[in-house]
């Protein structure tokens, strides 16, 4: 099976995905469009790429791109510890208070923001397509005194000297990756798994009436659904206008899901079901 993920090599990505598929063929790509792209072309049969992190929140174009873009499906949700490291070139290693730039992923930035504004108040900060891209090109600039935030595999592998580690804000730092097929499926992982769950992509009737959310919430609630996620997102038609991204603590097999996702379509609201599927704990090392 060919599997895409957020690349290059030692992503944080990479990293969930090689600990959750022991056979697959790993296709790394620059971006999440890129990633999502290769699978709706046919080029991959599955594609890894975040979706939520624990302290910054959705990744906001998975989510659009999922909504928006594409019609592929959620078939597992890998749950990954993240510890983010501060690395140099070696050449730097003694010089490294001195820094012009540091760079990495957005998210990984934002995980570290008090360290960052405490620490390098005033320092450029770039964003990179990942924290590996951003390791590489420490790697290959030692001419630059420049960082990158990023996992201890990637400092292994692109050569770099770690000289301040988990300098995340928050010590509960996890990333949620979606595991993406074509088609409708559940995939079976070689890891932990902890629950079920289903996720709705919900757009709320035309006519705008008032009491509209508690409608679709009060489906939910008086079945003892348990959610565990709602957030909307711009429905980009207007200001005001959204759809709500719902996870049940659920599978979709079961009676009483299929009697909520029928109410929301007969109060008239469009449901898009992502995903039923299972989630699995990616171990650290
Ligand atoms: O940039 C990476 O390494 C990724 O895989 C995306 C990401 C960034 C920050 C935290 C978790 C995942």
């Amino acid at each position: 099976m060919k599997i895409a993920y957020l690349g290059p090599e030692a992503s944080f990505t990479h990293h969930a995905v090689q600990k959750a598929f022991e056979n697959g063929q790993l296709i790394p790509f620059t971006t999440i469009p890129d990633c999502i792209e290769a699978l709706t072309t046919g080029e991959v049969d599955r594609t890894v790429v975040p979706l939520e992190n624990a302290l910054e929140g959705s990744v906001p174009i998975t989510v659009d791109y999922l909504f928006h873009e594409v019609d592929v499906h959620i078939t597992a949700e890998l749950v990954s510890p993240i510890e983010q490291h501060l690395m140099v070139h070696p050449h730097n290693g003694n010089d490294w208070e001195n820094l012009t730039k540091i760079m990495s992923h957005s998210h990984a930035l934002a995980q570290c923001h008090k360290y960052l504004y405490y620490r390098f108040r005033g320092i450029s900060l770039e964003q990179s397509t990942s924290t590996s891209a951003a390791a590489r090109y420490v790697s290959e600039h030692p001419e630059e005194n420049v960082a990158a935030i990023g996992n201890s595999m990637a400092a292994g592998k692109y050569g770099l000297k770690m000289v301040e580690e988990n300098i995340h804000d928050f010590h509960f730092n996890h990333t949620r990756f979606a595991v993406l097929s074509r088609d409708k499926a559940t995939d079976i992982l070689l890891l932990e798994e902890t629950s079920h769950k289903s996720t709705l992509m919900i757009t709320l009737p035309s006519d705008d009436r008032p009491g509209a959310l508690h409608q679709v919430l009060s489906a939910f609630s008086w079945r003892q659904l348990s959610l565990s996620k709602i957030e909307s997102r711009p429905l980009k038609t207007g200001l005001g206008n959204y759809f709500f991204i719902i996870d049940v603590e659920q599978s979709m097999d079961g009676v009483l899901m299929k009697g909520a996702v029928d109410e929301l379509e007969a109060l008239g609201c469009t449901v898009k079901l992502l995903g039923s599927y299972h989630k699995y704990t990616v171990p650290t090392n």
